[in-house]
């Protein structure tokens, strides 16, 4: 008998363009969301969005709570829910960089309420996705968390944003192709879950953006554009498999463990491009598709070397031995690299001296 079921939640309304900002309010009343909003937000995004958004609410008489937070840690989620509680919302608008956008959307989750997705930054694909990531203990990798109900992306907010966030969200995207090479291997040596859906949509994501890259220039808004709707599909892959897989393997193995030993150095983003080369290299070799991969990221101005990353080389080389115990997470790691060969594909591909 068949019993197979599967839930995937993805957003109702999808509004981006230029100005959108103002039409948060629209968007919340075509989702029928009726009281008190609670707005999570960080400082500049605050400055950028959040307070311009709450002048709109004001004006139609609607007063929203907000939290500004300064970092993805489960202390932030507590103070949002406390003040959700305390202040008596009805629903949570996201407003900043990944790091707001995931603790809006894990606290909507413990708190059983709406959220909705205001990114400011073109810099994750968690904008529309499932998933909520904050470090917890030894571990650091995304948990299920409440798919936003709508998003709206401002892309004249996202352009303006420094281009750094934008390359980075680039890089998230890139990051796909091997993140989906990971997710079939684990799937012939280990038969985990896996959708050819989300896998197809995810590595399609990233051939797009990859023949669009000639597009993705600083000041250029078009640019915001194609990076968004990228970062959009790739989360929607995400809620369509119901985890990370088809946008995380083993660059992001290595990028969350870079934000345990060198925290705060370079953007996520950035980081897993970097170790996508590098599990490109250990996938398919010297003549596979690692260049590539190099090259798209060079291409739009994302780094392609740990001094570029801002990272020292032996930090880089800690990393690659030490990630795959981060998670339970099969990928082309397996049970860890040595030392050597830990120097060695850095080496070999540029990404240490
Ligand atoms: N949930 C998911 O599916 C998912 C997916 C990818 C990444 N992530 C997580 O997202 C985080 C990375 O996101 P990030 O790179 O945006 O980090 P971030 O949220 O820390 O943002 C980086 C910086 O950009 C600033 N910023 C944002 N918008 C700005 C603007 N318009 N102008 C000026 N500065 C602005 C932020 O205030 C912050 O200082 C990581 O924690 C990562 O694990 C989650
Ligand atoms: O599950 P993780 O590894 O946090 O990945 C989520 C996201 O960063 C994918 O781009
Ligand atoms: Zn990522």
């Amino acid at each position: 008998m068949f019993e197979k079921s599967t839930w995937i939640r993805l957003p109702r309304n999808v509004v981006v363009g230029h100005g959108v900002r103002s039409e948060v309010l629209d968007v919340i009343d075509d989702l029928h969301l009726q009281g008190r909003p609670l707005f999570v937000t960080s400082p500049t995004p605050r400055a950028v969005a959040a307070d311009p958004i709450a002048a709109d609410f004001e004006a139609a008489g609607i007063e929203p709570a907000m939290v500004t937070v300064e970092k993805a840690t489960f202390d932030a989620v507590e103070r949002v829910i406390d003040v959700a509680e305390d202040e008596d919302v009805s629903y949570l608008v996201g407003i900043g960089g990944g790091k707001a956008i995931d603790i809006a959307k894990l606290a909507s989750y413990h708190l059983n309420m709406g959220f909705c997705s205001v990114p400011t930054a073109a810099s994750h694909d968690g904008i529309v996705s499932n998933r909520g990531s904050v470090p917890n203990g030894d571990s650091r990798h995304s948990v299920a968390a409440e798919p936003p109900l709508a998003v709206v992306a401002d892309t004249g907010i996202l352009a303006d944003a420094p281009w750094e966030l934008t390359t980075a969200g680039c890089a998230d995207i890139i990051s796909n192709y091997t993140a989906v090479m990971d997710w079939r291997l684990a799937k012939r040596l280990q038969d985990v879950e896996f959708s050819e859906y989300a896998a197809a949509l995810s590595e399609m994501t990233a051939e797009i953006l990859v023949g669009n890259a000639d597009l993705i220039r600083p000041g250029l808004e078009e640019s915001a554009w194609v990076v968004t709707k990228a970062l959009m599909s790739s989360g929607v892959a995400m809620s369509i498999a119901g985890s990370s897989r088809p946008a995380s393997g083993a660059e992001h193995l290595f990028s969350h463990q870079l934000d345990r030993l060198a925290p705060g150095a370079a953007l996520h983003g950035h980081q897993v491009g970097i170790g996508s080369i590098m599990t490109a290299y250990l996938h398919q070799g010297e003549d596979g598709l690692w260049r590539d991969i190099r090259d798209a990221l060079a291409s739009i101005d994302a780094p392609t070397t740990a001094a570029e990353l801002g990272i020292d080389d032996e930090t880089i080389v800690e990393a690659l031995t030490t990630c795959h115990e981060i998670r339970d997470r099969y990928t082309i790691l397996g049970n860890g690299m040595n030392e050597q060969a830990a120097r060695d594909v850095a080496h070999k591909t540029g990404v240490i001296d």
